[in-house]
């Protein structure tokens, strides 16, 4: 690790460390984190950055646990199990906290380009190609009017509907990789597509992820047609 690299990662645990402060104590932020108070108040007043190995492990482990409990908290699930989780994908800077707490915390490879579905995965896919300094795309129910070419994927779904997909062609270029991200996964219908699309672009997948998992049949689909690593930071 160089030293922006190291730089990066302590600030990024200041973040992590700040968030968590919004709804705790110090003393609070001392049990969850095992750190004593006196070094948290320094570290969220921004007065010492925590070492690299404290940082790791607040980023990689307690920034999981933490993230995945944030976001359960923002999560509501109608009577017919419908996810509304606009209070997660509206919000940008919780997203940013996301991003290197996903890449660190999976073992998905540097992507070239981070792909969703229009339209709830944007936002996570933005917070994530920023993290990375790669390039974000996102596929389309419809076709831009400009565009001349596009990668298409097209799947008739459980519920009889046929769904395309469209990407511009120049937004993945063969033999990039590619990570797949989504806000939600349920059927598993939609990541189906954007890898279908990866794999017409002659690309590869350098990992399917999504915040949320609704049950688990759409990380099974994913699963079984790849072998990149497939995650969520949560399920209900
Ligand atoms: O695993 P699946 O069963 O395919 O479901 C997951 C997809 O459903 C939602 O998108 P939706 O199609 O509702 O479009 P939106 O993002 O525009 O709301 C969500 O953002 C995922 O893309």
């Amino acid at each position: 690790m160089n030293r922006a690299e190291k730089a990066a990662l302590q600030l990024r645990a200041v973040d992590v460390l700040r968030m968590l402060k919004e709804t705790r104590t110090y003393e609070e932020l001392a049990e969850t984190t095992g750190l004593p108070a006196g070094d948290l108040n320094r570290y969220v007043n921004g007065h010492v950055l925590p070492g690299t190995d404290r940082a790791r492990e607040v980023v990689e482990e307690l920034g999981r646990e933490a993230l995945a409990g944030e976001l359960d908290a923002r999560i509501r699930v109608d009577d017919e199990g419908y996810v509304d989780n606009s209070e997660t994908v509206f919000d940008q800077s919780f997203l940013d906290l996301v991003a290197p707490v996903v890449a660190n915390g999976f073992d998905f490879g540097r992507p070239d380009v981070v792909l969703t579905a229009a339209t709830d995965g944007i936002t996570l896919a933005a917070s994530l190609a920023s993290y990375y300094g790669t390039r974000c795309a996102y596929a389309k129910k419809s076709k831009e009017t400009a565009v001349e070419e596009f990668i298409e994927a097209r799947e008739r779904l459980q519920s009889g509907i046929e769904l395309t997909y469209y990407l511009p062609a120049g937004a993945i270029d063969a033999g990039e990789s590619v990570l797949v991200v989504d806000d939600l996964i349920r059927s598993g219908e939609t990541q189906e597509l954007l890898l279908d699309i990866v794999d017409a672009a002659d690309a590869e997948v350098a990992g399917v992820f999504a915040l949320i998992a609704a049950g688990d049949d759409g990380i099974e689909r994913a699963r079984e047609q790849t072998d990149a690593p497939v995650g969520s930071l949560t399920s209900v």
